[in-house]
């Protein structure tokens, strides 16, 4: 455990890239512990590459960053694991198992990242599910599960080794309006328990309802609602 009372996010001088083309520079923010802060911005402003160079996804070329206390700068490859379990990732697809029950889509996880105990997998997995509401879907298949459900699913897994920091690209993306909000609902819950959150949407809607500070991604850029005022329009 951590006592460190460092930002869960760290950036300096980030520059992003993506093959040789530069998206972003001059990113500098920090997100504290227990932060809710939304990403915005337009289609290829750079959202999802400036979250996959958080979760090591992309290398970090350029700045320095901190992502729950480990520098991203030259991280070994071995690393990335370790890094991992100390954050989640959700994505608008859900990409669970197909072939697989949701406790085995979870089990499958925890055996990953070095639970041998299979008592203890089975009440983390009991103890994830309930958090997100859906302690009865253990045994279902994922196609047995609505969009809704299953994104909850995924969230419950994102949630197994107790992150730091939830990374969201677009988690509503592919949801009605009614279970998106359903879905903002329990992003609150998590962040009210003490976990960050960076969430990327375009949804409006969203952000109005649960306002939260806000970073945009614009003209390569990354501006940050608290530190300047912006405005939130149409397309972002
Ligand atoms: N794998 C890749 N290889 C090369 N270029 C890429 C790759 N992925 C994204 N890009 C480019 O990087 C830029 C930023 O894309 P990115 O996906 O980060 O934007 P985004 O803000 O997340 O967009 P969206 O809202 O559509 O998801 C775009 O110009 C895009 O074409």
């Amino acid at each position: 455990m951590s006592f460190s009372s460092s930002p869960v996010v760290s950036l300096r001088d980030v520059a992003i890239y993506q093959d040789m083309n530069t998206i972003l520079s001059n990113v500098n923010f920090d997100i504290d512990k227990g932060e809710f802060v939304y990403l915005v911005g337009r289609t290829g402003s750079g959202k999802s590459s400036l979250l996959k160079t958080l979760y090591a996804d992309l290398p970090l070329l350029t700045g320095s960053a901190t992502v729950a206390d480990f520098r991203l700068s030259k991280l070994p490859r071995q690393q990335v694991p370790f890094l991992r379990r100390k954050i989640g990732i959700i994505f608008q697809d859900f990409q669970l198992l197909v072939d697989r029950t949701v406790s085995e889509n979870l089990s499958f996880v925890l055996r990953a990242t070095g639970w041998k105990d299979k008592s203890k997998r089975k009440q983390r997995i009991s103890e994830v599910l309930m958090q997100v509401g859906l302690d009865a879907a253990a045994n279902k298949m994922p196609h047995q599960l609505s969009g809704g459900e299953q994104q909850r699913i995924v969230i419950a897994r994102a949630l197994l080794n107790e992150p730091a920091i939830l990374f969201a690209d677009e988690p509503t993306g592919n949801l009605d309006p009614q279970v998106a909000d359903g879905i903002m609902q329990l992003f609150q819950e998590i962040n009210n328990s003490g976990t960050a959150v960076l969430m990327a949407t375009h949804n409006y809607e969203i952000i109005n309802r649960y306002p939260r500070r806000v970073l945009k991604c614009e003209s390569g850029k990354v501006l940050d609602s608290q530190v300047e005022a912006f405005t939130l329009t149409n397309g972002f």
